[in-house]
């Protein structure tokens, strides 16, 4: 799947979609698709880490992502097109889903 880079309505009626789904919001943040995860611990923090890892490089979309004990910062953007693209959406859409 080829990525292209959304434009800025584009980015918010996704934004828009994608957290109707989710009980705390992704946020555009330095031009990057970003939501910091709170976990009960670090095992679930790390758990959730675990699963996207193998997610991510299955689909070879990576995460900016950054852990402090129980909790998981991510960004998403797309390098290769140099903003926020459909894969971004994907991805967090799944993120949300592992962190259950
Ligand atoms: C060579 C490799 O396929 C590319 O660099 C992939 C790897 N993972 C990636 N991850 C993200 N977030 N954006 C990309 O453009 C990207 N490109």
């Amino acid at each position: 799947m080829t990525a292209h880079k959304l434009s800025e309505l584009g980015v918010s009626n996704a934004l828009k979609s994608l957290n109707s789904e989710t009980v705390s919001p992704w946020v555009i943040e330095d031009g990057k698709l970003t939501k910091l995860f709170q976990f009960k611990d670090f095992q679930h923090a790390f758990g959730f880490m675990t699963m996207s890892a193998l997610y991510v490089e299955k689909k070879n979309h990576h995460p900016e992502w950054s852990n402090t004990y129980n909790k998981v910062k991510v960004q998403l953007i797309t390098h290769d097109v140099g903003g926020v693209s459909e894969k971004d959406f994907d991805l967090a859409k799944r993120m949300d889903r592992f962190a259950g």
